[in-house]
């Protein structure tokens, strides 16, 4: 049973206002922070002013911390009581609970709005989804994201519980006899739309390196074997990583080539029954803990993918990237690594058909990600807006403020149509139907969303001013996104690419029979 809290009333808190003895009031909790004064990273003496000391310091306190730090253990023990008659105004979500700010959540998910495209089950299925992320992967990506160590082994284990990370490959026969979060969906209910919900409840925590170090090299890496690898292959290599006792990871982009996949000089050699491959990647993600790299080689054939365990020749360093080093960002050297033919994903010199196949659902994957962080910065910025006071008004009374609310508003809000439609797509065409009409469209969204997250990230940091570029406190979130959103206009294909490749995918369309 919950401890019964002591109540005071006003009067008996105003007693406590001196050094040593100090108490106060926020969101009608009363704090005794006598002893806690001297170790206040905001220093003492601001406890003491004449406003707090002894008072209701609630306006003050919001101004200046974020929700979450009252409910940080080594301050929650402050609390000595509650004030008599009064109630707590401002609640935390509960883990599963979608937040009433306007524009926070997207429509669907929104009180009294339809959609075309989610069922109950997708709404339960969101339920559940947040409430696992909430309380299972949120603590330890924020904490990760801080320290730099990768996402410790009880998490992803407890992922695998969940079939997280076979869901995150999209639907298909991978999921054949999985339970699904505890069973609130069938695998073959599955849809595309059920994964954006996952990536979805990610990019919410707005951690951009921990969402990388949840496995995303595995979203990247397994496909080509799931859908190349020889059976043997699929059947040592495929459930391991799906139950999170291995790792996997995407090995093309070089210091040679990025972008430009057709630039790589990582180089395949047979000899008898095997591969002799030498050569480097760059910027692998997870790739400094993968037990296996599915990597892009050049052969006398032409480009072949080939998977390629950590063995004997293959070497790892960490890549200093501007987001954390939790998502193992690697340098990959291979040094005459041998590897048997039959390791091979596809036909020989069929490489780029593979890279291609995977590249689709990479970038929509990044544009599910991107969104929502991005929501989640307007959600920030219409706190923000509305809690802080300037020049003695509320932020939003400044019609420059409102004016970017608005246009932060209208950019993900187009984001979120555009990306539904094109799951749409994905979830009632065939893989080959995708292939042939997505590409364009999906890296014209890609270059769409990454593009506005970014305004989005400019106007944000505008809006916090000195908090949006400090990485711990109120604007932390902004300063995350501000300083990480680049990764999304670079991962998957930079973002001049991305449009460039949707304009070159309609040319390519064009009637031979049209005249202006
Ligand atoms: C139980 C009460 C309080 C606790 C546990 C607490 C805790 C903290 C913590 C952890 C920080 C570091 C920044 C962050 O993580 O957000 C901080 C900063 C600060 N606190 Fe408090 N605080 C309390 C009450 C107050 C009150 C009543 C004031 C009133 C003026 C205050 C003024 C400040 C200031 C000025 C900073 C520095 C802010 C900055 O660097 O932007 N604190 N506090």
């Amino acid at each position: 049973m919950a401890k019964q809290l002591k109540e005071f009333t006003l009067d008996d808190v105003a007693k406590h206002n001196k050094e040593g003895d100090l108490w106060i009031v926020v969101d009608s909790k009363v704090y005794d922070v006598s002893r806690f004064a001297d170790l206040h990273p905001g220093g003492p003496s601001v406890l003491l002013g004449e406003k707090i000391a002894g008072q209701d310091a609630t306006d003050a306190f919001f101004s200046l911390h974020r929700q979450e730090v009252l409910l940080r253990p080594q301050y929650r023990r402050l609390q000595i009581g509650v004030i008599s008659g009064q109630e707590e105004m401002i609640k935390p979500l509960v883990p599963g609970e979608n937040s009433a700010v306007p524009y926070a959540e997207p429509s669907w998910l929104s009180k009294g709005y339809h959609s075309p495209y989610y069922t109950d089950g997708h709404r339960r299925f969101q339920k559940a989804v947040r409430k696992f992320v909430m309380e299972v992967i949120e603590p330890e990506a924020i904490a990760c994201e801080e320290n730099g160590k990768r996402i410790s082994q009880a998490v992803v284990d407890k992922m695998a519980e969940v079939n997280i990370h076979a869901m995150r490959l999209g639907p298909g026969k991978h999921l054949k006899g999985r339970k699904l979060m505890g069973g609130v969906i069938t695998p073959e209910e599955f849809d595309y739309f059920h994964e954006l919900i996952i990536h979805y409840e990610y990019g919410r925590i707005g951690t951009r390196g921990a969402m990388d170090g949840l496995l995303a090299g595995g979203v990247i890496g397994l496909p080509p074997v799931l859908n190349f690898g020889s059976p043997a292959l699929q059947a040592e290599i495929v459930p391991a990583v799906l139950d999170g006792k291995k790792y996997i990871c995407l090995a093309i982009s070089e210091a040679f080539a990025g972008s430009d996949v057709g630039g790589m000089e990582t180089t395949a050699v047979k000899d008898g029954d095997e591969w002799v491959v030498t050569g480097t990647k760059k910027w692998i993600t997870n790739g400094v803990f993968a037990d296996y790299f599915s990597t892009a080689c050049k052969t006398d054939k032409g480009y072949s993918m080939i998977l390629i365990p950590r063995t004997e020749g293959v070497e790892t360093k960490p890549i200093k990237t501007s987001y954390s080093s939790v998502a193992g960002t690697a340098f990959v050297t291979f040094n005459k690594v041998r590897v048997p033919v039959a390791n091979t994903l596809g036909q020989i010199g069929q490489g780029m058909k593979v890279i291609l196949s995977n590249f689709n659902h990479e970038r929509w994957m990044i544009c599910c990600v991107s969104a929502r962080t991005q929501r989640l910065i307007v959600e920030e910025c219409l706190k923000w807006a509305n809690q802080r006071i300037v020049f003695g008004k509320p932020l939003n009374a400044q019609p420059v403020i409102r004016a970017k609310l608005a246009n932060m508003i209208a950019r993900i809000e187009a984001c979120q149509y555009w990306l539904e439609s094109i799951t749409h797509q994905m979830n009632n065409m065939s893989y080959d139907d995708q292939s042939d009409k997505l590409a364009g469209p999906i890296g014209l969204l890609k270059q769409f969303i990454t593009r506005t997250g970014r305004e989005t990230a400019e106007d944000a940091t505008q809006m916090f001013g000195g908090r949006g570029i400090t990485a711990t406190g109120m604007g932390k979130l902004i300063e995350n996104y501000h300083r990480t959103s680049p990764f999304d206009a670079i991962l998957g294909g930079a973002e001049d690419v991305m449009g460039d490749l949707g304009v070159r995918q309609a040319m390519k369309k064009m009637p031979r029979n049209v005249r202006l």
